[in-house]
């Protein structure tokens, strides 16, 4: 399966990446992972399924790059801290700018509430009306919160991105 990972920067894209492409018991995990320039490709095997992911840069100047990178993939996945809430009405608005883009209807959205481990997190009902995931209406949509530095979670976002390959 291919996946393009894109959201806002600090949104916690790259400690994803790294987490899943290290192991369960020795998850590659770090405070301090410099912000991406551009994007990095990775190939991470889980079982018999290997996801090609494009991690893809979230500061301003490279969100216009995100289509692109989108383009062909079987997943979008969108990032969000999910306890920075003054992050939320930008996150929307370049969420759904990206998906209002007409080579990408259709294609399946995993959208992961990251940082549940911070006290200021928001439930994902609270993601899903702020980031108005209800009024998506051409594709698949799922939302969940979860945690790169706890790993919690990640069992069932890795299930879901297995189970899109073909
Ligand atoms: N508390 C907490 N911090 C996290 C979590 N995930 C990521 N972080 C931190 O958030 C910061 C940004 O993480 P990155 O993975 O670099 O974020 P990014 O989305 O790749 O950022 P850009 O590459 O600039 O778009 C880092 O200091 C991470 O350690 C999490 O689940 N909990
Ligand atoms: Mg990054």
């Amino acid at each position: 399966a291919e996946i393009a990972i894109v959201g806002l920067q600090a949104s916690g894209k790259t400690s994803f990446v790294n987490v899943i492409g290290s192991g369960q018991v020795d998850p590659l995990w770090s405070e301090d992972v410099v912000p991406t320039v551009g994007f990095i490709f990775r190939k991470v095997r889980k079982g018999n399924v290997t996801l090609k992911i494009w991690d893809v840069a979230g500061q301003p100047k490279f969100r216009s790059m995100w289509e692109r990178y989108c383009h062909g993939v079987d997943a979008i996945v969108f990032i969000i801290d999910s306890a920075d809430p003054e992050k939320f009405n930008t996150a929307r608005f370049e969420l759904h700018q990206l998906l209002g883009q007409p080579a990408l209807t259709g294609v399946p959205l995993l959208v992961l509430g990251n940082k549940n481990d911070l006290d200021s997190h928001v439930p994902v009902k609270d993601l899903i009306r702020d980031l108005q995931l209800d009024k998506i209406a051409d594709r698949p949509v799922s939302c969940y919160s979860c945690s790169m530095k706890s790993q919690h979670n990640l069992d069932i976002v890795l299930q879901w991105l297995t189970g899109r390959s073909h």
